[in-house]
């Protein structure tokens, strides 16, 4: 279980749950073309910003467990919210594997500066979110099925901003299925040979 954070502190969390049922095995474990896995990729990424510490979340050795389980993103950031007592969260998925240091680190500031979520436009992760009592009494209704559950409903709740866009590409693609994950054009050490033949 992670520590309690106290002041005025962001965290850094790799949402890790969830089934990978379009994938068919556990996303998180999926060889990363620069290093480990990506959720060892991603926790690494988060590790060089300036966060008070960086948290994995899902049930899984080292990540904090959903209180409620099945409850999706929110129930992850939900119960790392209330295991951590942090201020604001910078908050990745696990299945980004291009997302890069730069666009997180404008991210972070940009959140920091005004002070309500903060996302690129057109996709809800990354994400810059105050954990504020607003944002913990949607995630708590939205955990217990009084609220809509989804990332557009609480950012839309909580009058989130985008950020526009200045330099596009791939970073932000989602490695869903076998398919996106074949995309990725991996180096030869990871190739389609070694995903087809771990399954
Ligand atoms: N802690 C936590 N994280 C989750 C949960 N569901 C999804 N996630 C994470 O949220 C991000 C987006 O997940 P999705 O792709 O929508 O769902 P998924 O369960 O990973 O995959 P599918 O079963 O194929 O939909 C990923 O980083 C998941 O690891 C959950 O119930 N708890």
């Amino acid at each position: 279980m992670a520590r309690a954070v106290v002041g005025q502190a962001t965290i850094g969390v790799v949402l890790a749950g969830g089934r990978s049922r379009r994938m068919g095995r556990d996303k998180a474990l999926l060889a990363h073309p620069e290093c480990g896995s990506f959720l060892e990729h991603a926790e690494a990424l988060l590790r060089t910003l300036p966060l008070a510490q960086v948290v994995t979340s899902g049930a899984r050795p080292g990540g904090i467990e959903d209180l409620v389980p099945e409850r999706g993103p929110l129930g992850g950031l939900y119960s790392v919210a209330l295991a951590t007592g942090a201020d604001a969260a910078l908050v990745i998925p696990v299945d980004m594997p291009l997302l890069r240091r730069a666009h997180l680190a404008e991210l972070l500031l940009e959140g920091q500066r005004r002070g309500c979520p903060c996302y690129f436009e057109n996709c809800f992760f990354p994400l810059w979110l105050p954990l504020n009592q607003p944002c913990l009494d949607y995630l708590c209704r939205a955990v217990a099925g009084s609220a809509h559950n989804s990332v557009g409903a609480l950012l839309r709740h909580l009058g989130a901003k985008s950020i526009s866009l200045t330099n596009d590409g791939k970073w932000h693609r989602n490695i869903n299925t076998p398919a996106d994950y074949l995309g990725l054009g991996m180096p030869d050490k990871i190739s389609e040979n070694r995903f087809l033949r771990d399954h």
